[in-house]
C-alpha cells in the first residue's frame, strides 16, 4: 500500500454529528432562560413575589428536563452509531468508530486491488487491534473479475465500470463510517509489467481518477505496478501469518511459491549459511515486519508465469500477433490439432506438430529449451516446507491430485507423472484442454529447474483459515507495519 501516512483518524462524522446535536440542544434552554427572566420587569411588585418563585421552579423543571434529554441522546449517540455499525457487520467484537479511544479492540479496515495479469480482484480485510498490539486479521471479502486491466490497455475508458464493480463490493463490506479513514491501493503486477510503460501509466492513472471519487482513503501512491520482489515478499508474509509463523518467532517458517499467468515467485528464509553465501545479491532481501528483520530469498521470473510460458513454448511473442497471421506450431500440442489462443488481447492461430515420437518427450524437450538458463537453483528448497498457490493449485485441482475446495498435499512428482499421462492420453483422443499436456510439463520441469527434487511435498492452498493465500493480505500487512512504525519509532 502507499507509505503516505494516514490523517489522523479522528472521530470524524460521529463527533460532527455529536457537536450539532449539543449545540443545538444547547440553545433550547439558554433561550427559555432569557424568556424567563424578562417576566419580572413587565409585571407589579405582588405578581413579582408569585413570578420569581414560579420562574425559579419553571426554570428548574427545564433545566433537569434538558439534562436528562441532552444526557440520553449524547448515550443514544455514542453508542448508536458502532452499534449501527456493528449490525451490519459479522464478527464478535464490538466496533469503535476510526480513532476512537476505547479499550476493547480497535477495529479498522483495509482494501487492496490486485490487478493480476489474468484478472483484476478486491480483497478487503477487517482487523482488529488491542491498544499496543499487533493487528488481527478477523475477516476477508474476496471478488474477482476477468480480464485483467492490460486487456483494457487500448482502451482504458472500458477498465472503469470493473474497478467501481469492485469498489462497491468494499462499500457494500464496510460500514460507512469507516470509509473514509479505510485505505484504498491497488497493485499491478505482471499484466502491467509487460506492458509499454505509456500505456501501463494511462491505464493507473483511470484507476486512480476511479479511486478518487470513491469514498475511501486514497493517498498518491494509490495504485502502482508492484516490484516482484515485494510481490514475492508479501505472499511470504501472508503465508506465514496465516500458518501462525510470524507471530510465533520460534515456529519455523515455510517458504512460497507462486505461479501467476506472466510471472513466477519462490520465496523462504534461509537457514543455511550457504544460501547466502551463494546465492546473486538479487535474490536476497531484507524484510522488517512486526519488529522482527527477516533476510529472505526472494525472486519473481517476468515472462515465466504459465500464460507467458505458453507463448513461448509456441514460440510467440510478448504483445505482438504473429506475423501475416501466421500460425504457431508447437510440439506440445497434439498433432492434428487446430484453434486459436488469446493471451494479452493479440489472438493466435495455434497447431499441434506432426512429429514421430511421444508427444511428452518432445514437449518436455521444447520446455527445457525455454528454461534453460533462466532459473537459479538453490539446494535448501528442499528441507523447506513449501505451500504453493494459483496455478500450482489450479493445474492439481484439474488433474485431480488435490480436492478442488480443500486443496492438499502431493510429491512434485506427481506433475510429471500427470503430465506423462496427459500426454500420452493426448496423442490418441483430444484432451480436455489444448493446454493441458503443455501447462503440466511446463509446471513439472519449472520445480525441477528451481531444484525441487521428485519425492519434495508441496502443501497446494487456495485458502488459509477461509483467507485467500495471496499477496494480497502481506501487502496490506506491511503497510499497517510500516504506518504504526512511522506512528512510533521506539516500538
Ligand atoms: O487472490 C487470489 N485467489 C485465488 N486465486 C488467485 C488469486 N490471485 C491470483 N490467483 C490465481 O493466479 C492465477 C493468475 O495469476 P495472475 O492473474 O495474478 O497473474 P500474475 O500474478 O502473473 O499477474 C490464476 O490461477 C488465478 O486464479
Ligand atoms: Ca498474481
Amino acid at each position: 500500500m502507499g507509505h503516505s501516512s494516514l490523517p489522523s483518524r479522528s472521530w470524524g462524522f460521529f463527533l460532527e454529528k455529536l457537536t450539532q446535536k449539543v449545540s443545538r440542544a444547547a440553545l433550547v434552554p439558554s433561550s427559555t432562560h432569557e424568556e424567563m427572566r424578562k417576566i419580572p420587569n413587565n409585571g407589579n411588585l405582588r405578581m413579582t413575589k408569585v413570578a420569581y418563585p414560579l420562574g425559579l421552579f419553571v426554570c428548574l423543571f427545564i433545566y433537569v428536563a434538558y439534562i436528562k434529554w441532552h444526557w440520553a441522546s449524547a448515550t443514544q449517540a455514542f453508542l448508536g452509531i458502532p452499534e449501527a455499525a456493528t449490525g451490519a457487520r459479522r464478527g464478535q467484537q464490538a466496533h469503535s468508530l476510526p480513532g476512537a479511544a476505547t479499550h476493547g479492540p480497535e477495529v479498522s479496515y483495509g482494501i487492496m486491488f490486485d490487478a493480476g495479469s489474468t484478472g483484476t480482484r478486491v480483497h478487503v480485510f477487517q482487523f482488529s487491534r488491542q491498544p499496543g498490539e499487533t493487528p488481527t486479521l478477523t475477516h476477508e471479502t474476496f471478488k474477482a473479475l476477468k480480464p485483467g486491466l492490460s486487456a483494457y490497455a487500448d482502451d482504458v475508458e472500458k477498465s472503469a465500470p470493473g474497478i467501481q464493480e469492485l469498489l462497491d463490493v468494499a462499500k457494500q463490506d464496510i460500514p460507512f463510517d469507516f470509509w473514509k479513514a479505510t485505505p484504498l491501493v491497488l497493485k499491478a503486477t505482471a499484466g502491467l509489467r509487460l506492458l509499454p510503460g505509456e500505456k501501463a501509466q494511462k491505464l493507473l492513472r483511470k484507476v486512480k481518477e476511479v479511486f478518487e471519487a470513491s469514498p475511501f482513503l486514497v493517498g498518491d501512491d494509490c495504485v502502482s505496478i508492484m516490484n516482484g520482489t515485494d510481490e514475492g515478499v508479501s505472499a511470504w508474509i501472508t503465508v506465514n501469518f496465516l500458518t501462525g509463523s510470524l507471530k510465533t518467532p520460534g515456529r519455523g517458517s515455510v517458504g512460497m511459491l507462486d505461479l501467476g499467468g506472466g510471472s513466477t515467485q519462490i520465496t523462504f528464509l534461509p537457514r543455511l549459511e550457504g544460501t547466502l553465501q551463494t546465492s546473486p545479491p538479487s535474490f536476497l532481501t531484507s524484510l522488517q515486519v512486526f519488529n522482527r528483520t527477516y533476510r529472505l530469498y526472494s525472486y519473481s521470473y517476468l515472462g515465466l508465469g504459465l500464460m507467458s510460458a505458453r507463448l513461448a513454448v509456441l514460440g510467440g511473442e510478448e504483445g505482438k500477433p504473429a506475423e501475416d497471421g501466421q500460425e504457431l506450431v508447437s510440439p506440445c500440442l497434439s498433432a492434428g490439432f487446430k484453434g486459436e489462443w488469446t493471451h494479452a488481447e493479440v489472438t493466435y492461430r495455434i497447431a499441434g506438430q506432426e512429429a514421430a515420437g511421444s508427444l511428452y518427450q518432445l514437449c518436455a524437450r521444447r520446455v527445457s529449451e525455454i528454461l534453460r538458463n533462466k532459473v537459479h537453483r538453490t539446494e535448501e528448497v528442499k528441507d523447506v516446507e513449501f505451500y504453493a498457490f494459483s496455478y500450482y493449485y489450479d493445474l492439481a485441482t484439474n488433474v485431480g491430485l488435490i480436492d478442488a475446495e480443500k486443496g492438499g498435499s502431493l510429491v512434485v512428482e506427481d506433475f510429471e507423472i500427470a503430465a506423462k499421462y496427459v500426454c500420452r492420453t493426448a496423442e490418441t483422443r483430444p484432451p480436455p484442454s489444448p493446454f493441458l499436456c503443455l501447462d503440466l510439463t511446463y509446471v513439472s520441469s519449472l520445480l525441477q529447474e528451481l531444484g525441487f527434487p521428485g519425492d519434495k511435498v508441496l502443501k497446494l492452498t487456495r485458502k488459509i483459515d477461509n483467507v485467500e493465500t495471496s499477496w494480497a493480505l502481506g501487502a496490506t500487512f506491511h503497510y499497517i507495519d510500516s504506518l504504526s512504525r512511522h506512528k512510533s519509532p521506539t516500538s
